[in-house]
């Protein structure tokens, strides 16, 4: 039965509960966020649902957003089977990190990764050492011609998950490496039988046991082992050849706290795959995502890309790479980041949150464990966001008297208690991935092929596969 002052929504039939409004709105729009957008005009920005067996509540409106983000009733994780680690811990007995536990781990990697990888140095020398190979396989690319085709929608990924797992663990992989093109398969795989708002078999924990492989369980189940396979490889390698006066990477790092006698519960061999395993699924497809949006639109926009690389030849010159040190003398460079990451989030939610215990949001009530998640469409792009034209690409909205200035309305990594712990390293990922590339070739829609403009429905939406015409500039 409904609880009562239960956010509306759609009807709830017996068992399924509002699951095939979902599904046919879902399909109609052939996205989800713009399916929720849609039934935010219907009923409100906050709206209620129940899938199978579960409470879920989506938010969508720049205020909403701003009450649910700064809730500390609505700061839990979801429990269950799901798309994160828990599901994949339970199995494996891990401590489950609920609310508390997270916030301990959460402050220690913020911490530690300020050293490794998001200290200012270490990090721009890192993803440096990327961006330079990117741009040198680019070359190999143009095999002595000039220009060629390319998919710029997925050319990241591979790069972008080498930056991670070298600030994980220290590895970096070459571009045709067999491990690196496993792993990437594997979490492609992965992100595909998972869903923001959950999996089929997560509300109907019956399809587990009746259609396993239709569910997507099956796959679910065999994808997150391989993960865990690869990551627990690492880790007894880092064990074999750890070295206290040389710690290295994350997983040494991680390993110090472990082998202190006086470290705290929520440390334990397996908290630390499950950060590597979150930080593969949140930091890998956003990132690479954000910059296919990017590129989609630098060809979109071409004079955009003109002022951006005029910028990059009067700071940087084309004698060496872009470093984050030249950032702060780039301000429309990072304008076009900013306009990259509003596109890519613009069509994203949060992470799925759980009321802690019985609590309001809007006016309406939200009963305990309810799952609860933002369509950030709602204040990137929506009516009320106050972005003017809010699909065109346009770095200069940004920029008043020559400085940066971001609405309230802008946030596309989140804020409050689960803001997005890869912020920062996503940033100069895309600030640097970018340049880089802006600074020796141009970009363009090759003839006769018109970019679309629709994109993947899925946990990241992305870019459709598209062709860009790359040329070498003189
Ligand atoms: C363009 C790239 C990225 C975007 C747009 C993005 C966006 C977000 C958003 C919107 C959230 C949810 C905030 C909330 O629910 O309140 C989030 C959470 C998170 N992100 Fe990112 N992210 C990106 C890259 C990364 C990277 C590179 C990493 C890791 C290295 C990362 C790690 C995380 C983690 C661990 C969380 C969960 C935090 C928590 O629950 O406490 N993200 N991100």
């Amino acid at each position: 039965k409904k609880p009562k002052n239960y956010p509306p929504g759609p009807k709830w039939l017996p068992i399924i509960g509002s699951a095939y409004v979902l599904l046919k709105k879902r399909k109609q729009y052939r996205n989800l966020y713009k399916a929720t957008a849609v039934m935010a005009k219907e009923h409100g920005p906050v709206i209620g649902l129940k899938v199978g067996k579960d409470l879920i509540v989506i938010v969508y409106g720049k205020q909403a957003i701003r009450e649910f983000l700064s809730s500390e009733d609505l700061g839990g994780r979801p429990t269950g089977p799901f798309y994160d680690m828990r599901t994949w811990g339970e199995r494996r007995g891990v401590l489950l990190t609920d609310s508390e536990y997270w916030q301990e781990q959460r402050r220690f990697i913020l911490r530690q990764l300020r050293e490794f990888g998001f200290g200012r140095k270490n990090m721009s020398a890192m993803i440096e050492e990327e961006t330079g190979i990117m741009v040198e396989s680019f070359k190999k690319m143009l095999a002595g011609k000039s220009s060629f085709t390319h998919n710029m929608a997925s050319a990241f990924s591979i790069h972008i998950l080498n930056t991670l797992w070298m600030m994980m663990a220290g590895i970096r992989y070459s571009p045709e490496d067999k491990n690196l093109l496993s792993l990437q398969d594997i979490l492609g795989r992965l992100f595909s039988a998972v869903d923001m708002v959950g999996c089929p078999f997560s509300h109907f924990p019956i399809l587990k046991f009746i259609a396993p492989e239709v569910s997507g369980y099956k796959l679910y189940v065999e994808t997150h082992l391989q993960v865990w396979d690869f990551l627990y490889k690492e880790l007894t390698r880092h064990k074999e050849t750890y070295d206290e006066n040389n710690l290295r990477d994350f997983m040494d790092v991680y390993l110090k706290i472990l082998n202190s006698p006086n470290r705290d519960e929520s440390f334990c061999e397996k908290q630390l795959l499950a950060i590597c395993m979150d930080m593969f699924m949140a930091g890998s497809e956003t990132t690479s995502k954000s910059l296919g949006f990017c590129f989609l639109n630098l060809i979109r926009y071409p004079d955009v890309q003109k002022k951006a690389q005029q910028e990059i030849d009067q700071v940087v010159g084309r004698d060496r790479l872009p470093t984050l040190e030249d950032r702060p003398k780039m301000p429309y460079m990072e304008c076009v980041v900013l306009e990259a990451l509003r596109m890519f989030s613009g069509r994203a939610f949060t992470v799925p949150h759980r009321a802690l215990r019985d609590t309001h949001l809007n006016g309406h009530f939200i009963p305990k464990d309810t799952m609860v998640i933002a369509n950030l469409h709602g204040t990137l792009m929506g009516p009320d966001s106050g972005v003017e034209e809010p699909e065109t690409f346009k770095p200069e909205r940004y920029l008043k008297d020559g400085k940066i200035t971001l609405a309230e309305t802008y946030i596309p990594f989140g804020f409050g208690k689960h803001r997005c712990l890869g912020e920062t390293l996503a940033r100069a990922n895309v600030f640097l991935f970018t340049s880089a590339l802006l600074q020796h070739f141009n970009f363009s829609i090759p003839p006769g092929c018109p970019p679309t403009t629709e994109c993947i429905d899925g946990v990241t939406p992305g870019p459709l596969p598209f062709q860009a015409l790359v040329t070498l500039r003189d």
